[in-house]
């Protein structure tokens, strides 16, 4: 081992063997007979990283990607199939909620009996027993058998023995997140104290701040192989950038596959209409002809405007349609932050007027506004001969945060009355990689004199 590592990780490849379901029934055993009894999974395919005395360093990455079975491998509670594992020292961990627990025996009992796993006396256990009573605050339950203790319960007692055991390096699993807040933070605290003390941690967890803010190191696993290690937050930026183009990428399938089906079920009700149609034609072309001519009568009549509505206006003029056009040009309501985006807005005019207005409204969910913009407001002239058309509204940089929002359209004459105003006419979704909270992604930078 290198001078100044304490754990050193070169090339380890981990195979486990998945049984298939061999069948409940005899008829079901009969006929999987043949069948491969089981696979060859790797889950770990040649990993290296290596973590100095002192350091912190946390694994990160997919659900399945092989985090806890690197740190089952440290622990040494399984073996490698291949390649070299090294660790200086005492190692005491943190992996699983209740192992090396016995459910029947009392909190005390279960002190020893985990404590001398690590390799402690039962002389020096009973010289921690108060460190680790008090750490635990379990006083009160610690006569009580663990199987009586809540979850936050058993990482409380299996954490003040693994921090008592006098370690060198400590491996924690995820499970801290068990923990009340108060007691997650205590927690921290201490992990921070052993750090200081040289103690070398390692932990596994979701959570990128927690690793950003404790530890020094990263590493990114991914399908059994690592995709970067280095300092935390560099390697931390790369998995969240990487979450969310995953993530955009998932929300632009599931809209693909409800447009398909909109799209089929467009085409069964064209179908339905086309065969009423053969059957009622004059019919339906006289139904037309009275609805535009009560269009008319209402238009004469000047009607009512219901604000409250979701959908009003005075109908000189329409909206046909309105979507988003992302960065690489397709029609999507998922929205990277900082990209090209277009509001695209087909309109028709019913009936000729001095000038219109065009707006777009951005809102949260809540329905608070977080952008109104209009033609008017940045003095783009709208007089119209032309009986349709498209206007856009193009963003150069969309700078909205992750979240679900809504989109506001509307066409107004020039005194603002509004000619056909749509309050949520679609929602869509922005991921950023910008990781401040609230609604603007505002490019900045901090600067520290
Ligand atoms: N004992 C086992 N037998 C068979 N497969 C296993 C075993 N232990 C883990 N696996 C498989 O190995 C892969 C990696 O599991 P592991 O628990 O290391 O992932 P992880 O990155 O910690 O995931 P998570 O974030 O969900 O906890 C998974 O596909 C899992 O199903």
């Amino acid at each position: 081992m290198k001078n100044g590592n304490a754990i050193e990780v070169i090339d380890v490849k981990k195979n486990f063997r998945v049984y298939h379901d061999k069948g409940r029934t005899l008829k079901e055993r009969l006929l999987f007979l043949n069948r491969n009894r089981y696979e060859e999974r790797w889950v770990l395919k040649g990993i290296s990283f290596e973590v100095k005395k002192g350091e912190a360093i946390g694994l990160i990455g997919e659900n399945g990607c092989g985090k806890s079975t690197t740190l089952k491998l440290l622990t040494q509670i399984m073996y490698p199939d291949s390649g070299s594992i090294e660790i200086k020292g005492r190692v005491s961990s943190l992996i699983e909620l209740g192992a090396g627990f016995h459910p029947d025996m009392s909190g005390r009992e279960n002190i020893y009996t985990n404590a001398s796993i690590f390799g402690l006396t039962k002389k020096e256990i009973d010289m921690r027993m108060k460190d680790i009573i008090e750490f635990s605050e379990l006083e009160e339950f610690l006569d009580n058998p663990v199987r009586t203790y809540s979850s936050g319960m058993y990482m409380r007692l299996a954490f003040s023995v693994a921090i008592n055991v006098d370690a060198d390096v400590l491996l924690i699993d995820e499970i801290l997140a068990v923990g009340d807040s108060n007691f997650q933070a205590k927690c921290f605290n201490k992990l921070r104290e052993l750090k200081a003390a040289g103690i070398t941690i390692a932990i596994v967890t979701h959570d990128s701040g927690t690793i950003e803010k404790f530890c020094d190191k990263a590493v990114w696993i991914s399908k059994g192989e690592v995709v970067s290690s280095g300092k935390a937050a560099k390697v931390v930026d790369a998995y969240l950038k990487h979450m969310n183009d995953k993530k955009v990428q998932s929300l632009l399938n599931k809209e693909e596959k409800e447009r398909a089906i909109e799209e089929q079920n467009a085409e069964k009700s064209c179908e339905i209409e086309m065969s009423s149609e053969s059957v009622s034609d004059v019919e339906t072309e006289n139904a037309q002809e009275t609805v535009s001519s009560v269009d008319v009568g209402a238009e004469k009549t000047k009607p009512e405007i219901d604000y409250s509505a979701n959908h009003f206006g005075l109908g000189q003029a329409e909206i046909v349609q309105a979507y988003f056009i992302n960065e690489q040009g397709n029609k999507t309501q998922v929205l990277k932050a900082g990209e090209k985006a277009e509001v695209v807005m087909h309109y028709k005019v019913n009936k000729q007027l001095g000038g219109y207005v065009f707006g777009i409204g951005f809102y949260d969910l809540e329905g608070r506004c977080l952008l109104g913009s209009n033609t008017q407001l940045d003095r783009v002239e709208v007089l119209h001969s032309k009986m349709k058309g498209i206007v856009k509204f193009k963003m150069e940089n969309l700078p909205l945060l992750t979240g679900k929002y809504i989109l506001n359209v509307a066409i107004v004459d020039d005194n603002g009355m509004p000619l056909d105003f749509y309050r949520d006419y679609c929602h869509f979704d922005v991921v950023s990689d910008d990781r401040s909270v609230g609604y603007m992604s505002i490019p900045h930078k901090w600067e520290l004199e």
